[in-house]
């Protein structure tokens, strides 16, 4: 190649790149133990990582590695102290409805029905209230939850009001999901059956989603890859690419399953940050990770 073909700018963005974030930095000003004086504490340092059109990309890392940090600024809550985040090569600058965001603690309105909950980001989009009823109607009955349409998130279980949750998120129909540790909170029977029912709504919608979890198997069992931060500052170890085939039933118990699971537990077991705790026997790797951590 001569030198006149070489590009002028070499970072161009792939057609495919849907997330690109670059370089970021966050320190926070903490106060000192034994004094007044404020001290530079680095949250995140020097992370760079690209989520492709389409992909189903997990986060998981030790607890304080600043997944839920990096996800707000991806949502546009947070504001990196350094570096940029763009979405389709456009900065992002704050939240806007191209992004969808489902958190832990369900967030939903309790004075709300379900139908209610599920058209908020439709109302603010202006929907039409025909419309509206239409769209939320299709999604209510998308997470499984038809007949329960004029029920209070008081009267919901923990598993039907993250459906809820997830269905509000895609009525309005973001381009990207953000979802940070959202089965945390329900029992691992539902959480297995909502891990499934992601699976298939994602398939359906095609949405590019960016899932921080503590949990290995389920990054395991969702993802196409799987970013493994480390702590003190938090930045991304390595990325395992998840070769496992789709539709993803029954594939716990296979060796590729098991293969991926104990490849992201060794890049974690390494992580100086986490070297003071020692997995027990029979303890599940996300009890590792994190005290509060479940699968
Ligand atoms: N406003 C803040 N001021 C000072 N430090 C903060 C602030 N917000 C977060 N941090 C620190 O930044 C680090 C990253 O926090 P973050 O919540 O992103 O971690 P995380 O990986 O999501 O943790 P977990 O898995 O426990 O939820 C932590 O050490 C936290 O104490």
């Amino acid at each position: 190649m001569s030198e006149n073909n070489i590009p002028f700018v070499t970072s161009v963005q792939e057609k495919s790149d849907k997330i690109v974030a670059r370089n970021i930095h966050q320190v926070y000003k903490i106060k000192q133990q034994d004094s007044d004086s404020l001290t530079n504490f680095e949250a995140i340092k020097q992370l760079d990582l690209t989520v492709k059109q389409g992909e189903f990309l997990a986060i998981v890392g030790p607890s304080g590695c600043g997944k839920s940090t990096f996800l707000d600024m991806i949502a546009g809550l947070a504001k990196p102290s350094s570096g940029e985040i763009f979405i389709d090569n456009r900065k992002i600058t704050g939240p806007a409805l191209d992004r969808g965001i489902v958190l832990q603690g369900y967030a939903l309105f309790p004075w709300r029905t379900v139908r209610k909950n599920v058209e908020f980001g439709l109302e603010i989009k202006k929907i039409p209230e025909k419309d509206r009823k239409d769209i939320s109607q299709r999604y209510i009955e998308l997470v499984g939850l038809k007949n329960f349409e004029e029920r209070y998130p008081h009267e919901l279980s923990g598993g039907m009001k993250q459906r809820v949750a997830i269905a509000r998120a895609l009525a309005y129909d973001p381009e990207v999901l953000l979802m940070d540790e959202p089965f945390a909170a329900v029992d691992a029977q539902t959480r297995e059956t909502l891990q499934e029912e992601l699976l298939r709504i994602w398939e359906q919608t095609k949405k590019t989603i960016v899932f921080v979890t503590h949990g290995i198997d389920e990054a395991v069992f969702l993802a196409d890859r799987v970013a493994v931060m480390t702590a003190n500052p938090g930045t991304i170890k390595d990325i395992i690419t998840i070769n496992l085939p789709r539709p993803r039933d029954g594939i716990r118990s296979s060796a590729e399953f098991g293969w991926a699971r104990h490849k992201i537990w060794e890049l974690l077991q390494n992580d100086p940050s986490a070297a003071n705790k020692v997995k027990p026997e029979n303890q599940d790797i996300a009890d590792f990770i994190s005290p509060s951590a479940a699968l």
